[in-house]
């Protein structure tokens, strides 16, 4: 097992805002979460990498390759983040800092995680950029001169660079178009095949769900209502929230696209 989240719990001065959730991902596999705005899916994503905000309080137990996280030190956590636990957000755009050129971001990352040596930084950043189509020119230019769509490529490329365990990846295609939304999912869906990481893929679309997970998991005001593998719940949803997510996905109906060209043109 790669991650086990026990009865973990979120709240804030006010309001308990995740209630007992627990769910597990093995090695490899591809898990969405996906349910209501607001249910507390990015909470519970940032509290595994112990990424909240100080006013949020956290319960339970997080065990990530064995160990507790909850129970580590900031330190021990520093080199758990980026090395064995990773993220992309949808935000992608202020992950990077406008006016370091993609290669220094790379160069920070992997300095910032022990690799000394600055000419082998620099030979497996271009690598990473390769494997996800984007050239050496790359290295040198600024994240403004790069499309939304490239600039995906590069976090999926850094994310991926330390060969993570877990990727996280926090609705990484919804600033994108559904074309490219698609190329970046079939991108990572063979990164993940080459690295055998198991990701944490928080999502509203359910052409993703059935495209790329293996199992997963519905949330409504802070619980998981719902969880198991993917067929069971897309074809014998149980709880009335997930049938109404479900059925309110209007594509889902229809059969989903088992290829890019059909799912593109959805
Ligand atoms: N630091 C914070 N303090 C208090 N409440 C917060 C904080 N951060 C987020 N929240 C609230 O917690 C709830 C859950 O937020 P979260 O971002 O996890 O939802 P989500 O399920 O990811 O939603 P979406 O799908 O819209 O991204 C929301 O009501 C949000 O306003």
């Amino acid at each position: 097992m790669t991650l086990s989240v026990e009865q973990v719990s979120i709240q804030s001065r006010e309001r308990k805002i995740v209630d007992n959730v627990s769910l597990s991902i093995s090695e490899g596999e591809w898990f969405a979460l996906v349910g209501q705005s607001g249910s507390g899916k990015s909470l519970l994503s940032q509290a595994i990498g112990r990424m909240l905000s100080a006013n949020l309080q956290v319960k339970g137990n997080i065990f990530f390759n064995g160990e507790d996280l909850l129970t580590l030190s900031s330190k021990q956590m520093r080199t758990i983040r980026g090395r064995k636990l990773s993220y992309i957000f949808q935000d992608y755009q202020g992950s990077f800092t406008p006016f370091r050129t993609i290669g220094q971001h790379f160069q920070e990352y992997q300095k910032a995680h022990g690799i000394l040596d600055a000419k082998n930084r620099k030979i497996k950043s271009i690598d990473a950029l390769a494997s996800v189509g984007l050239d050496a020119t790359f290295y040198n230019r600024y994240p403004f001169q790069l499309s939304g769509g490239q600039l995906q490529r590069v976090s999926i490329a850094m994310a991926l660079l330390l060969s993570p365990d877990l990727l996280i990846a926090d609705e990484i295609t919804t600033s994108l178009d559904s074309v490219l939304g698609h190329r970046i999912l079939e991108l990572l869906a063979k990164k993940q095949q080459e690295t055998g990481c198991a990701i944490l893929f928080i999502t509203h679309d359910w052409r993703y769900v059935r495209r790329y997970a293996n199992r997963l998991a519905v949330m409504k005001d802070g619980e998981i209502v719902e969880s198991g593998g993917k067929h069971r719940i897309l074809d014998h949803p149980k709880h009335e929230y997930t049938k109404q997510l479900i059925q309110a996905a209007p594509t889902i109906g229809q059969g989903l696209p088992s290829g890019l060209q059909e799912v593109v043109k959805v």
